[in-house]
């Protein structure tokens, strides 16, 4: 039997919605726009689906949107006096580096995020977010993650109790995950490049979360027949033509669920960004 597709965009609609609707109720009761701010260093093909995605998603809520385009060649000090000034930009409650820096300030990535205010970092990758996310406070989380726990949710897919194993350990999306889904109480096994007989743990995920960014990373050898197949992987095998980590056609045949790619997690991430603009409004105005 064919597994049940997890189409993103049915459930990155219904985040959208609610962030509209709050939108809306900030403009209206306190005068206030939710505003988001993305600061793109350079010009990687890869992050521009993801540029133009967001561009539209604030344009359809209504949200405000600044793109702050600086050159390849802007060195740590320019990009860190334009993310003071927008901490300080009454407008703008968002804040987002577009990742991957160019070379010559990628090893300034960490210095360069943390200078974000923690209560603008709408990426949710501050110290401080992290922090909170690790210990169950309220706070800012990654979009992706995020995402991926309340499609699960939505979907009637239980967690509590369940195995659930993690392929990836990025600051991004692996580790976030594993602590968004223990605080679900299920059961989480992180699997990385160094782990040893992989497939053998994978086959006892009731969720197997790929986030490796290797294209059809993951067979269908090693997946649980039934399990719910959540594939964050985006790879551009050819300038149109985007897959993810997990081969979809073959897991397809032995899940019980799966996301695809494209049109799977990825529209998740849009649409929570769209929430933590909106989270991060309500949380300036009611301060
Ligand atoms: N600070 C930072 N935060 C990020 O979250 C971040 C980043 N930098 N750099 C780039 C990656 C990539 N990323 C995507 C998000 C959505 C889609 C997306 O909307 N994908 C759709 C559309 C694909 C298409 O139209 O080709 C889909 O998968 O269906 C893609 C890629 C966020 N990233």
């Amino acid at each position: 039997m064919s597994a049940r597709i997890l189409e993103g965009k049915v459930f990155a609609q219904q985040f959208k919605d609610d962030a509209g609707r709050r939108a809306e109720v900030l403009r209206e009761k306190y005068g206030v726009n939710p505003g988001l701010a993305v600061i793109i260093v350079g010009s990687n093909p890869a992050s521009q689906v993801y540029v133009r995605n967001k561009n539209k998603s604030c344009e359809a809520l209504g949200i405000y949107s600044e793109v702050v385009e600086m050159p390849e060649t802007t060195s740590k000090q320019e990009l860190i006096a334009k993310i003071d000034e927008l901490n300080l930009d009454k407008r703008i409650h968002g804040i987002l580096v577009q990742l991957p820096l160019p070379a010559q300030i990628a090893k300034d990535e960490a210095e360069i995020l943390n200078r974000i205010d923690p209560a603008k970092d709408v990426d949710g990758f501050h110290p401080v977010n992290v922090g909170r996310l690790v210990t169950g406070e309220d706070g800012l989380v990654p979009c992706t993650p995020a995402g991926c726990i309340r499609m699960l949710e939505l979907a009637d897919i239980p967690l509590d109790g369940k195995r659930a194993v993690v392929i990836g350990r990025s600051n991004i999306v692996g580790k976030p995950m594993l602590h968004l889904l223990l605080a679900k109480n299920a059961t989480v096994t992180i699997c990385h490049s160094h782990t040893e007989n992989l497939a053998a743990i994978t086959r006892e995920a009731d969720i197997l979360v790929a986030a490796i960014g290797k294209p059809n990373f993951v067979t269908a050898d090693m997946v649980k027949p039934g399990a719910a197949v959540i594939d964050v992987g985006i790879n551009r095998i050819a300038p149109k033509k985007l897959v993810g980590d997990v081969d979809f056609e073959a897991v397809k045949e032995v899940a019980g669920a799966i996301t695809p790619v494209p049109g799977g997690v990825g529209l998740l991430t849009v649409a929570m960004l769209m929430q933590n603009v909106v989270k991060a409004a309500e949380k300036a105005v009611c301060k």
